[in-house]
C-alpha cells in the first residue's frame, strides 16, 4: 500500500507554505522529512493526516481510524497517568480487553516506561512524554504512522528506543512518515525528503541523495567565499557546485548535513538571482 501527496500546494493567508510537494509512503518503509525551521515539515504531515486542506494536488491516506498521528505538541494528557493514556487512545481506536493488555505491557517495555506506568504525564521529563505519545500513535497498529518530530528533546539513549519502535512498526507492514531535525536519523531512513521553503529539494535513499550531489565540498580555513561556507564542529566546510575547488582545498567526502547545506545555499542564490 502506497500512501502520500501529489504536487500539492499548501498557503496560509495567501502565504506558501508547500509548492508542488509529491511524496510516496510505502508500507514498510520509514520516510524521513528534513528541513530547517519554517520549512514546511508539520505541514506536509498535518496535510497528510487531512488537518490541513490543500488548495491543490492529491491525498492519499487511510480513514483517520487507521492513522496513528503524533503531533508536534505533547501527543497526551498531562492530567492523566501513562497507563490512562495509553488506555484512551486504545479505546478510542477499538482496543480493548486481552489485546489492550497485551499491547500495554509490550509498548511500555519497549519504551522504557514500565516503572512510570502510574504516573501522571504531567510528571514526565519531555523526552518520556515524547515516547508515551509514541505508544499512544502505535497502539492499533495504523496503517500509515505519522509523527512530527518524535525524538526532538529526547536523550540518546531514549532515541534509541525510539527508533525501535518506529523501525518495529515499519516492519510490521505500517507506512511510517517522521519529521527530524537529527540528520543521522534522517540517515537511517529507508528515503529522506529534504524540504525547504515549501519545496522538496531533494529526495531519495541517503545513498540516492549521495550519488545525485553535484560539485565539491572542501574544508575551507579560512573560506574563499564566505556565502557559500558554513561551520561544522571546529572546522568551516565550503561548496563549490561546479566543482572548481581551487586545487589546493583538501577535499572532503559531504554527509548529510553537508548535502542539506549546500542544497539550501543554491536555493538561495537561484531564488537571489531570481528576485
Ligand atoms: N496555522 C498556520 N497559520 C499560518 N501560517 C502557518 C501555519 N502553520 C504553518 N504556517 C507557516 O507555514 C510555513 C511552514 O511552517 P511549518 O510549521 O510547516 O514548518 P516546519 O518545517 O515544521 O518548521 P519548524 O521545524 O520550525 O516547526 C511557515 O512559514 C509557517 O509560519
Amino acid at each position: 500500500m502506497t500512501y502520500g501527496l501529489d504536487s500539492v500546494d499548501v498557503s496560509f493567508g495567501g502565504v506558501p507554505a508547500l509548492l508542488g510537494v509529491t511524496v510516496e509512503i510505502l508500507a514498510g518503509e520509514v520516510v524521513a522529512i528534513v528541513g530547517g525551521d519554517g520549512a514546511g515539515k508539520t505541514t506536509l504531515l498535518r496535510t497528510l493526516v487531512r488537518e490541513v486542506a490543500p488548495e491543490a494536488g492529491e491525498v492519499d491516506a487511510p480513514p483517520k481510524a487507521e492513522i496513528g498521528f503524533l503531533p508536534a505538541s505533547s501527543g497526551s494528557w498531562a492530567a492523566l497517568t501513562v497507563t490512562q493514556n495509553l488506555d484512551f487512545a486504545g479505546g478510542a481506536y477499538g482496543v480493548r480487553g486481552a489485546e489492550l493488555d497485551e499491547r500495554r505491557t509490550a509498548l511500555l517495555a519497549a519504551a522504557g516506561l514500565s516503572q512510570a506506568a502510574d504516573r501522571l504525564a504531567s510528571q514526565l521529563s519531555g523526552g518520556m512524554r515524547r515516547k508515551l505519545g509514541v505508544c499512544m500513535a502505535i497502539v492499533h497498529r495504523p496503517r500509515l504512522l505519522v509523527l512530527d518530530e518524535p525524538s526532538t528533546g529526547v536523550d540518546p539513549v531514549s532515541r534509541v528506543d525510539l527508533w525501535r519502535m518506529v523501525s518495529e512498526t515499519a516492519a510490521a507492514g505500517s507506512a511510517v512518515v517522521m519529521s527530524t531535525t537529527y540528520l543521522d536519523e534522517a540517515e537511517r531512513a529507508s528515503r529522506l525528503v529534504v524540504l525547504d521553503a515549501g519545496h522538496i529539494l531533494v529526495q531519495g535513499s541517503y545513498d540516492e541523495v549521495r550519488a545525485g550531489f553535484q560539485g565539491t565540498v572542501t574544508r575551507a580555513d579560512p573560506s574563499v567565499r564566505p556565502e557559500w561556507s558554513w561551520r561544522r564542529g571546529r572546522e568551516r566546510h565550503e561548496y563549490w557546485p561546479d566543482g572548481d575547488a581551487p586545487p589546493h582545498l583538501p577535499v572532503v567526502e559531504p554527509d548529510l548535513e553537508d548535502i542539506v547545506i549546500a542544497l539550501s545555499l543554491v536555493r538561495r542564490a537561484d531564488r537571489g538571482a531570481a528576485a
